[in-house]
């Protein structure tokens, strides 16, 4: 089975973070990962969009910017048309995180904006289902729609242990689900 693509876009680190708690769990569900930027950052390399469209499955994350996603991921999406022509994504399961600076600035807005490129794509949006407890007791961040996190006016926050709890809970089932599917 390919490698699960982490593909994120971050300047601050915040999103970094989760994506590599989310890299994490998936790793400790026995899946490869690839962890890359829509843009190098110094921490991971960037994506090649080939890596993009040979993943088995994606987790896609950038902060929230004015309630939607990082222009940068944008920009990476509007090359791919070639790769939504073939249906290169098409069935790959897939899911989402950001971080906001603020509870309720727009993260959850932010979730479902990063799912539309992939609905379009036709890959498997995998969520957060209520039977993860932390889902019901974060008073950060952490949505059905996806993992996230609450950085903070000075976006230096660390992720509070419900945030890692549904992250982890996400990588998990992200990666069972894209094992049961590739048998
Ligand atoms: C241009 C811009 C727009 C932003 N818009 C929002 C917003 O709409 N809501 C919010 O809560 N935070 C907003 N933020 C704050 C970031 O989402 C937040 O600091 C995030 O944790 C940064 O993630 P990073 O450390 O991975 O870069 C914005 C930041 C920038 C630079």
């Amino acid at each position: 089975m390919a490698p699960i693509l982490v593909l994120y876009h971050s300047r601050g680190g915040s999103v970094r973070a989760l994506a590599e708690e989310l890299a994490d769990s998936i790793e400790a569900q026995g899946v490869d990962t690839l962890i890359r930027c829509v843009s190098e950052d110094g921490s991971h390399p960037q994506v090649d969009l080939v890596e993009l469209s040979q993943c088995s499955a994606l987790a896609f994350g950038t902060p929230t910017r004015f309630g939607m996603m990082a222009s940068q991921a944008k920009a990476m999406w509007e090359q791919t048309s070639e790769m939504w022509l073939k249906g290169e994504l098409i069935d790959k399961p897939a899911c989402v995180f950001t971080s906001s600076s603020s509870m309720h600035g727009g993260n959850e807005a932010t979730l479902l904006n990063l799912a539309t490129p992939l609905l379009h794509h036709g890959m498997l949006l995998v969520g957060v289902p209520y039977d993860v407890p932390a889902l019901s007791s974060t008073t950060s961040g952490g949505a059905p729609y996806g993992a996230s996190h609450v950085s903070g006016a000075h976006n230096n926050a660390q992720l509070s242990n419900d945030e890692k709890q549904i992250c982890q809970a996400l990588g998990k089932r992200l990666a069972t689900l894209t094992r049961k599917l590739n048998d």
